[in-house]
């Protein structure tokens, strides 16, 4: 309601506390009567203002002997992590996370003691094998906060990650990719079968979801022969996906804070809308899964499935792989390996659609291959243009839109003409360096997988050098050739079965970055091509 005017009445009048006039709220005070009748407010006003003061002073004063204060970057993000956590909410970090670095230079501060850098030499300095920088405090909220509760990701303890590794990285092996690609195809059937369905119908579809449900049965069915049933049910069972999402918000910001994750956690833990409920309730799907596909492979025998492989590890040398190595696999196989492959499937198909030029270029290579576009892993390990299309769509939009934050080791450590002392964190966010102009080019900001192929040698070998969507070293992703080989098998597939048309095509997409950068509105019109399938 609009105040009323006091300027036309006489001074006495003016002094007099405003009352609201409507009947409702004619009692209510506001203003300096307010005021008055509150003098507890006024001291705790006061109080306020006093410990703020302190709280500045205290912080100017640790800024300004900080030995790193030179290090440039927004003036508020000095004094605490609350910035990086007010930019972190609003989804799309990535993209501030570039303008920072064009505004400041190669190393920008982006809290107390976090520094983001962007330049290709601080790649090696931070993850390369045996550089030591272990993960950052930020991972604790990607894992129950009880320590014997780790995971391959969120393990921070680099002796026993690396003890985990060892035993398992032969499942996730290039050669044994081969074994999961019957999996992979009959999951790809099933999409196919339901996106025959949805062809043709004048409404869009939404493309994320159905990438994400194929994506997450594809994993169902690696690791335990029966997909979750998605892509059949055509929705969301049980709200997995929401509670993934709401799982990736609590620890993006909650790891920014890390001490405070087991309070919150155990908090909300039982309040299953919650980051913290949902992570639960993931937990427990994926334990269920498990015991009851334990029991079922007891009598049916084995598929060569990842679970398979892993019981009979554990049926043979129970030490190497213990009950609890299997269930952190698993673990890892649904939260790593789903939303991942699903935003990447993504990127490529809507950077074909974007460019139909490449879109046709591709689609002819896969038909003078094969008609139908049931490429074999093996034969797509051949063809060069469809690598580069994944490859690039995996360049300008990277799954992950976060610095991959590290610590720096005792004794701290020289990046970039600059010495870090022990314990700072630093990290490299994938966009910034897949968008480098010096890297990539003038053109750093287009789909374009001719420079894979095409790029003399030296260029080529800083492109790869620079080119990170799996991360890098002792933590690089354990999945990468599986989800490849699902990449490599499904995208030949829709290119040569369908016709897309984006919903808004003079639009570019909306995303929506919580670790992942996801899109949010990836609809299109799909339409059957004749094909020989
Ligand atoms: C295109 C799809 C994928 C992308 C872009 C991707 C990306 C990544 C990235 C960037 C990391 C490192 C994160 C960090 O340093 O903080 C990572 C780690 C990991 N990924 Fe993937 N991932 C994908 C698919 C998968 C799949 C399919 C699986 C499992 C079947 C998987 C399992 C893992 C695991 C277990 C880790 C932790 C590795 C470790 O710390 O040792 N990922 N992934």
């Amino acid at each position: 309601m609009k105040r009323p005017s006091t300027k036309n009445l006489p001074i006495e009048a003016r002094l007099l506390p405003f009352r609201c006039p409507c009947r409702s709220f004619k009692d209510v005070k506001v203003g300096e009567e307010a005021m008055l009748e509150l003098p507890g407010m006024q001291s705790a006003v006061l109080l306020g203002v006093v410990v703020a003061s302190f709280w500045l002073v205290y912080k100017l004063s640790e800024a300004a002997v900080d030995p790193l204060r030179s290090v440039p970057g927004p003036t508020l993000a000095r004094l605490s992590r609350v910035w990086y956590l007010s930019q972190v909410r609003r989804g799309n970090f990535e993209k501030k996370n570039i303008e920072l670095h064009e505004q400041y230079g190669p190393i920008v501060r982006i809290s107390p003691d976090h520094y983001s850098l962007a330049d290709p030499a601080a790649i090696k300095q931070v993850y390369r094998i045996n550089s030591n920088f272990e993960k950052s405090a930020w991972y604790e909220a990607w894992k129950h906060p009880a320590p014997e509760q780790w995971t391959t990701f969120a393990d921070r303890n680099v002796k026993r990650h690396a003890d985990t590794r060892r035993r398992l990285q032969g499942l996730y092996a290039m050669s044994s990719v081969s074994q999961y690609e019957k999996f992979v195809d009959q999951t790809t059937e099933v999409l196919l079968s339901r996106m025959d369905d949805l062809a043709g119908n004048a409404q869009t579809i939404n493309m994320t979801f159905w990438l994400q449900y194929y994506a997450f049965d594809v994993i169902g069915n690696i690791t335990f022969s029966t997909p979750f049933g998605f892509l059949e049910k055509g929705e969301d069972i049980d709200n997995i996906l929401v509670a993934l999402e709401n799982n990736l918000l609590y620890s993006t910001l909650v790891g920014i804070f890390p001490e405070w994750h087991p309070r919150l956690f155990q908090w909300l833990q039982k309040l299953p809308g919650s980051g913290a409920g949902a992570r639960v309730k993931l937990l427990r799907f994926v334990a269920d899964t498990i015991s009851i596909k334990w029991a079922e492979k007891a009598q049916v025998g084995d598929s060569h499935d990842f679970l398979d492989r892993l019981m009979e590890i554990n049926a043979k040398e129970p030490e190497k792989v213990t009950e609890y190595h299997i269930f952190a696999m698993v673990i890892g196989n649904v939260f790593a390996g789903s939303d991942t492959t699903a935003v990447s499937l993504s990127a490529v198909v809507y950077n074909l659609i974007r460019n139909p030029n490449v879109m046709q270029k591709l689609r002819q290579q896969i038909v003078d291959i094969e008609p139908t576009g049931k490429i074999t892993w093996k034969q797509s390990q051949s063809m060069p243009y469809l690598l580069a299309v994944i490859k690039e769509a995996l360049r300008v939009h990277p799954a992950t839109g976060l610095p991959l934050w590290r610590v720096t080791p005792r004794g701290g450590a020289q990046i970039l003409d600059r010495f870090f002392p022990a314990g700072s964190v630093v990290g490299i966010n994938t966009w910034t360096m897949h968008y480098n102009q010096d890297v990539f080019g003038p053109d750093a900001q287009t789909f374009r997988p001719e420079r894979w192929l095409t790029a003399d040698a030296e260029t080529l070998k800083e492109m790869n050098a620079s080119y990170m969507p799996f991360g890098l070293g002792t933590r690089t992703c354990l999945g990468r050739h599986i989800s490849t080989l699902e990449m490599c098998k499904l995208v030949p597939r829709l290119v040569v079965a369908y016709d897309f048309a984006l919903a808004k095509p003079k639009k570019e997409w909306n995303t929506s970055n919580f670790w992942f950068v996801r899109p949010t509105d990836f609809h299109v019109y799909v339409t059957k091509r004749k094909s020989e399938r």
